[in-house]
């Protein structure tokens, strides 16, 4: 049996749990419990336990752990369950042989027994990652596995008619009938070899796995047409690939169409170090029509052939661990998740901790609807039987027995709970000096938004120059536009510092960093920029200034005037604007204007401040272009006292 079976059947810390009708001597009754308890024990004498096996004397140290049952203890003690609930019931104990038993009651009985008691070091059972260390897997038991895909690129390249075509044609549960569902995943199969794919394109998807820790891509497919050309989501998957180390394999797509080019794409993704095999790269390169199903077989033997190169394998022999793929509740059967198995056996009726919930496996099926009893290594299945609906990403493990699998779960969920966010890994301009130290940092990986190519490949070509003590800038993403979802979840992923040139967050991405506690920094001047990241690297940072954005506006219309000019009709949103605000104008998540007010007022009259919820006119100063729908966050200016 695999050395991970034995480490995970034994992580059995049981829960500390008194259970109803238990009495709990107190610790000052030691070593006999209730007066009443110890005047009935010693009627007893001569002590002698009842039914001693001589073959089997007492153990000189109970080494328990707090929640054992008695059944736990009379195995360790080598005696009878019911010699022990008697001796419990003279001590004061009313109990049963699987209520769980508290510190200070194995203590007494250790005590009446005359034998020391030892309480073994705490598991950390809610620690579930550390069964996904490589460590803990048996070299022995090791056999292929399938490989597990994603396919990524830009909008309309072809993702889902990739996936669409694969799943009508070469999905291996159709060989029953049935009717293939969405389940997050499916396996395709070509010449008697299965393969894998994740049936959730999205880069945020794939990286907000990541984020959660589960790596299960193995091999990344990106769709490019051919009629198109590399397109900003193109490169956003590159980095997000590159950033998950998975290989790319490149699927051209649509040569069917008039006008495709895919020599072009080619030529283009050489600048993103994909070097096609013909140019002397190790890329491989597919031409494919997703929608004909031209050269799809060709696309399916590449993935073999990169699986065979990755030596995919895993141990069948283990009791279940893999990642959500993703989970709903479902009104009838209740929370209901697709998971993918990386390591083990998945069978019904495992009992099992997922993510920060628990329950055992009730029923299990795969992408046709049809049950199945076991799901081996990279196989995708539905389960229900959970307590409640997991997250896409989150890691399981299946336990000994129920009852660890629920401590595992409370446990965890009470650490979710408690743990507002593990700082340590948050990376941020200030306390970078510090981590850079802390974590032998050799790179400072940093993402960069901006609002022109220009900016980006300034910013990004003057960052890379940066070089203290050895460690260098990594950018990790450099793009233009808005601060999305997708960079937070790869700046989550890659412990990374977003930098905005000129650029805002959407709504989603801010919180989202929120939350995260991703570090955004914002700049109108790339010195700026260079100057405080080179600062930080050098523990040198110290703001003086901060800014404080104080209310969100919205330019409802616009009102003119012969004599004053144009005076925009605003509304506050959030917050406030004062008269000594400064303002940003942002229109679609670009910032075309940081300046300061000109005039602010309520009708005809000045005013200082206008508050949430009221209609008010302002203008700018040095600034003409306004629009309607442009949004304007006002902001102070705070000085922030040198750490
Ligand atoms: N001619 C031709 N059209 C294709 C091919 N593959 C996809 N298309 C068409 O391209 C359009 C977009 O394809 P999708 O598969 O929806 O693209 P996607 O990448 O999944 O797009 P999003 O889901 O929006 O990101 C659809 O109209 C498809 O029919 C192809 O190989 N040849």
């Amino acid at each position: 049996m695999a050395s991970g079976n034995n480490s995970a059947r034994n992580n059995t810390r049981k829960r500390n749990t008194t259970g109803t009708g238990q009495q709990t001597p107190r610790r000052n009754d030691k070593p006999h419990g209730s007066k009443k308890a110890r005047r009935i024990a010693a009627k007893q004498a001569p002590k002698k336990p009842v039914s001693v096996r001589k073959e089997q004397p007492l153990p000189e140290v109970l080494e328990y752990r707090v929640g054992m049952n008695v059944q736990d203890l009379a195995k360790l003690l080598h005696r009878d369950a019911t010699e022990i609930i008697k001796k419990l019931f003279l001590l004061g104990v009313v109990t049963n042989q699987n209520q769980s038993l508290d510190e200070d009651t194995i203590e007494v009985l250790a005590a009446d027994y005359g034998i020391e008691a030892q309480q073994k070091a705490e598991e950390d059972v809610a620690d579930i990652d550390r069964f996904f260390d490589d460590e803990t897997i048996d070299e022995a038991a090791l056999v292929p596995r399938a490989p597990v895909v994603t396919i990524m690129g830009h909008v309309d390249h072809g993702k889902t008619t990739l996936l669409d075509y694969l799943r009508k044609t070469n999905v291996t549960a159709g060989e029953a009938g049935g009717i293939t569902q969405h389940i997050g995943a499916y396996q395709a199969r070509l010449n008697d070899k299965l393969i894998t794919f994740l049936d959730t394109p999205g880069h945020a998807a794939f990286t907000e796995m990541r984020a959660r820790g589960a790596n299960i891509t193995d091999i990344t497919i990106l769709v490019v047409a051919a009629d198109d050309g590399v397109q900003p989501q193109t490169i956003e998957a590159i980095d997000h690939a590159k950033a998950a180390g998975t290989p790319v394999i490149v699927a051209v797509n649509k040569i069917d169409k008039e006008g495709a080019n895919p020599e072009q794409v080619m030529n283009q993704l050489m600048a993103y170090d994909l070097v096609p095999e013909e140019y002397g790269g190790d890329t491989i390169f597919v031409k494919i029509s997703a929608k004909m199903g031209q050269n799809v077989d060709q696309l399916l033997e590449m993935i073999l052939l990169e699986a065979d190169v990755l030596e995919l394998k895993a141990d069948p022999t283990q009791p279940a661990r893999g990642s959500v793929i993703e989970a709903r509740l479902d009104k009838g059967r209740g929370p209901v998740s697709t998971v993918l198995v990386q390591q083990g056996t998945l069978r019904v009726g495992d009992p099992i901790v997922v993510g920060n919930t628990y329950g055992r496996v009730r029923t299990m099926t795969n992408e046709k609807g049809h049950d199945v009893e076991a799901a081996t290594p990279a196989t995708p299945v539905q389960i229900t039987g959970l307590n409640e609906v997991p997250l896409a990403g989150d890691r399981f493990l299946v336990m000994a027995d129920e009852k660890t699998a629920r401590a595992a779960g409370e446990a965890r969920a009470k650490r979710a709970r408690e743990e507002v966010r593990n700082a340590s890994s948050v990376v941020t301009l200030d306390t970078l000096f510090n981590t850079m130290a802390e974590k032998a940092m050799k790179t400072v990986p940093v993402i960069v938004k901006a609002d022109v190519q220009g900016s980006v490949e300034a910013l990004t070509g003057s960052l890379k120059k940066i070089e203290v003590d050895g460690v260098r800038v990594d950018v990790v993403h450099a793009a233009v536009g808005a601060i999305n979802e997708s960079d937070i979840s790869l700046a989550e992923a890659s412990s990374a510092i977003v930098l905005g040139f000129n650029v805002r967050p959407t709504p989603f991405a801010k919180s989202q960093a929120n939350n995260d506690k991703i570090d955004m920094r914002f700049y109108s001047v790339i010195y700026d920029a260079i100057d405080d990241v080179t600062a930080a690297m050098k523990g040198q940072l110290e703001p003086v200034y901060e800014e404080r954005v104080i209310g969100q506006i919205v330019v409802k219309e616009l009102f003119k005037f012969s004599k004053v000019g144009t005076i925009a009709g605003a509304s506050v949103e959030e917050g406030k604007i004062t008269k000594d605000s400064k303002v940003r104008i942002v229109r679609n998540g670009t910032v075309l204007f940081d300046g300061e007010l000109a005039s602010l007022q309520r009708g005809k009259d000045a005013v200082n401040e206008v508050k949430f919820g009221y209609e008010f006119g302002f203008t700018v100063n040095k600034f003409n272009d306004i629009q309607p729908g442009d949004e304007v966050e006002a902001y102070i200016m705070e000085e922030v006292k040198p750490k």
